[in-house]
């Protein structure tokens, strides 16, 4: 890890590593992959099984927001057993050789709320694979790796993106760091808060939500994109800044940002506050069975550039996205009980 401070850090005991490994092995086969209904349903159930001092340690992170991001570290698992980091996450099996770390990261996700996913990300999946791909090299996405992957909001251009953000490393044996910044309220004049708490600014699609990022596309697809499409075009303003103004919470993507021309006042304002969170950016190199949670409202993130290896050994994490209220996107999913938005 890098320099996170001991209130940021759960560090498992022998004990508690060894009973969280033998639940995710346990519940791995009982189930048959990260989107099995029933598996979702067990969540919270099998997650009471998980050491007290993790359970507190998340849900007060949830509740109470002591800080922006917090890394439960320690997990442990066999190498061996989770193969080579792929080459691609297409056409992975299902369930997979890592599937008890894709069960972590779900039982974490139901510690804090419930995991959802996009109809409109990796097919759909659930639980996502980070590892560059050479074809995505010098990309905005996850799975890039020579570009500086420019720190954001998870889905900032997303009215029901995640309120959290689970992160868990398999493997970074070159302790590539992930960013994280923030904005503590005070560092910014009142003008300029005001202007970032009105809807002057415009948040773009990461290109991870584009068609040309998921499979080959078929007559099903228009609609699947519909959505993504419609938020393009509408361009609708949303406020940077919500929430408490003494400590206000962050909708920011700067590299997708646009602020139109004739609005010089609500350009500076934003620019001053990237600058405030540039000047704060720390680097959580995350090690082999660390798990990062961030809160998506109150931190922004992104990754260094790095160098692939591309031979199996790259960095890997996985990626789950949570929310506090599953309700509030019903519209945009397909059903009730449906994980996926769009
Ligand atoms: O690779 C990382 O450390 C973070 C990548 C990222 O922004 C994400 O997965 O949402
Ligand atoms: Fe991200």
């Amino acid at each position: 890890m890098g320099t996170p401070s001991e209130e940021h850090v759960l560090l498992l005991t022998p004990d508690e590593a060894r009973r969280t490994a033998d639940l995710t092995i346990r519940a791995a086969e009982l189930y048959i992959g990260d989107d099995d209904p029933a598996l979702l349903l067990d969540l919270p159930r099998i997650a009471a099984d998980l050491p007290v001092r993790t359970q507190r340690f998340l849900r007060t992170f949830a509740i109470d927001e002591p800080t922006g991001y917090c890394v439960v570290s320690g997990h442990l698992f066999d190498q061996d057993r989770i193969g080579p980091t792929p080459e691609h996450w297409r056409g992975r099996p299902r369930p997979n050789r890592e599937f008890p770390e894709e069960v972590l990261v779900l039982l974490y996700a139901a510690l804090l709320g419930e995991p959802f996913g996009w109809t409109t990300q990796q097919d759909g999946r659930l639980v996502h694979d980070i590892f560059p791909v050479r074809s995505h090299e010098n990309d905005q996405l996850g799975l890039g790796s020579k570009e500086l992957l420019t720190w954001h909001t998870e889905d900032a251009f997303h009215p029901y993106r995640g309120d959290y953000l689970v992160l868990a490393s398999l493997r970074n044996p070159d302790k590539v760091a992930t960013t994280v910044g923030s904005y503590a309220g005070g560092a910014l004049s009142d003008d300029d808060v005001e202007v970032l708490f009105e809807e002057r600014f415009h948040i773009a699609p990461d290109e991870s939500h584009l068609p040309k990022n998921n499979s080959a596309c078929s007559g099903g697809d228009a609609e699947r994109f519909a959505t993504i499409e419609r938020l393009i075009h509408e361009r609708r303003p949303v406020a940077a800044l919500f929430g408490p103004r003494q400590e206000p919470y962050l909708r920011l993507d700067p590299y997708f940002m646009e602020v139109s021309e004739d609005d010089p006042e609500a350009r500076r304002a934003l620019d001053n506050l990237i600058a405030v969170v540039d000047s704060g950016l720390c680097e959580v190199a995350l090690e082999q069975g660390d798990c990062l949670v961030v809160n998506n409202h109150r931190v922004v993130h992104g990754r260094v550039p790095f160098t692939a290896r591309y031979d199996g050994t790259d960095r890997w994490l996985k990626r789950i996205n949570v929310t506090h209220d599953l309700r509030r996107s019903r519209t945009m999913r397909a059903s009730a009980g449906s994980r996926l938005i769009g």
